[in-house]
């Protein structure tokens, strides 16, 4: 029986942390439960709460997954790396609007790393997702046709995308898309969905992931959820426990500058220098008066990019086609925090572990 651990075995630097796990109740979990009865599942410990199965293999996910098809229910697939937040329950909620089950997979996927990237603290909060999970499964099974949820993880052989997974993040973690593109693809043929959910947030992945369901010929419909964000603008992200008070309140730096360059898009402006400088200018401005600042008062970063592309290359733009439209997106990397103020919220990891922010504004083609 091929497993995912099986699956995973064949990545020499991956940890053996693969599981996949499902929610349900009612009728269908009966049914979940009667097929998945010989593998390893848990019950959650609360009487009235629907029951909660997880998934570790491949096999006993396919049978499952046949027997949907029989049913003729849909699946819709939420791929994540765990460590939940709402914008990843944001997804959930509309797979769960628009499919019967929803399949959610937890795994932090090693082959998206690179050896001088944060794998090793990437947050892993594995009994919290399960609570939120089950949480909101409650909650939607209370809303009537609303769909259930699930996870799993693993990895193995690659696909590259070219040029498209070596521009902007893809430069920055050269191995990065080659990794998503390989995980997803095992996901999407695992899970065998209707639907894929990914975010906006991550805009060059949903880019990519198009790309792949398309070259493919993958019969998959690819949703884009918006990005859920902080009052502030923030975009909500697994690695914001890092940052701390200091950190994150200068993190918003890059959403403010996005804003700016959008601005000018709505203006009327379309060529390139006109639309970025402002969003350079203001990032520029923010990070000399950072640096101005004492150590135990300055909150550090660079700009690895901030880029105005084009929607389906992410090859960079001179002029804006209206007709076309863009995507404005940036990277930045907050870097530790040198010296602690007294009694200071300094985040999980003490100010020391960099953050890489990123975010997006897309520009409509009717703007
Ligand atoms: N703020 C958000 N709004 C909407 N979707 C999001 C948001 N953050 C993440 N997602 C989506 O959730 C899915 C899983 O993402 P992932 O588990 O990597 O979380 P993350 O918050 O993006 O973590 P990271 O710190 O790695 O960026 C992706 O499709 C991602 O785009
Ligand atoms: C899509 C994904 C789950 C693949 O590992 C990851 O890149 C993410 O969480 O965005
Ligand atoms: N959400 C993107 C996953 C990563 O940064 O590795």
């Amino acid at each position: 029986m091929a497993s995912l651990r099986q699956l995973r075995v064949t990545v020499t630097f991956s940890r053996p942390i693969s599981s996949f796990f499902r929610v349900q109740r009612g009728p269908v979990a009966y049914n979940a439960r009667r097929f998945l009865s010989a593998t390893p599942a848990r019950r959650d410990s609360e009487n009235l709460a629907p029951p909660t199965t997880i998934f570790r293999d491949v096999e006993p996910l396919r049978e499952f997954r046949r027997a949907a098809l029989l049913d003729n229910r849909t699946i819709g697939l939420v791929p994540t790396m765990g460590a939940l937040h709402e914008g990843h329950l944001s997804l959930v909620r509309h797979a769960a609007a628009e499919n019967t089950d929803v399949f959610v997979t937890i795994y932090v996927n090693p082959t998206q790393f690179g050896l001088n990237e944060d794998l090793a603290s990437y947050p892993k909060t594995w009994e919290t997702d399960l609570r939120m999970l089950h949480a909101l499964d409650r909650e939607l099974a209370s809303v009537e046709g609303a769909g259930r949820t699930a996870a799993y993880q693993g990895v193995g052989s690659f696909i590259e995308m070219r040029p498209l997974g070596q521009l902007l993040e893809g430069a920055s973690r050269p191995v990065f898309f080659r990794g998503v593109a390989t995980v997803c693809m095992k996901l999407f043929n695992i899970c065998q969905p209707e639907r894929v959910y990914f975010g906006q947030k991550d805009i060059q992945q949903t880019v990519v992931i198009r790309r792949l369901v398309k070259d493919f010929h993958l019969p998959i419909d690819v949703k884009i959820v918006p990005t859920s964000r902080e009052p502030d603008g923030l975009a909500l992200s697994s690695r914001n426990v890092y940052l701390g008070a200091r950190r994150r309140t200068v993190g918003i730096v890059l959403n403010q500058a996005l804003r700016k360059a959008e601005a000018q898009y709505k203006a009327g402006k379309r060529g390139r220098g006109d639309i970025l400088w402002p969003a350079s200018d203001h990032a520029d401005q923010t990070k000399m008066t950072q640096d101005a600042l004492e150590p135990h008062r300055r909150a550090r970063f660079e700009v690895d990019y901030i880029s105005l592309a084009d929607p389906e290359t992410m090859e960079e733009l001179d002029e804006v086609d209206p007709a076309r439209g863009a995507i404005l997106s940036g990277a930045v990397k907050m870097l530790p925090i040198e010296e602690a103020g007294s009694s200071e919220d300094l985040g999980v990891g003490g100010g020391q572990i960099p953050v890489r922010l990123i975010d997006n504004v897309v520009l409509d083609p009717a703007s």
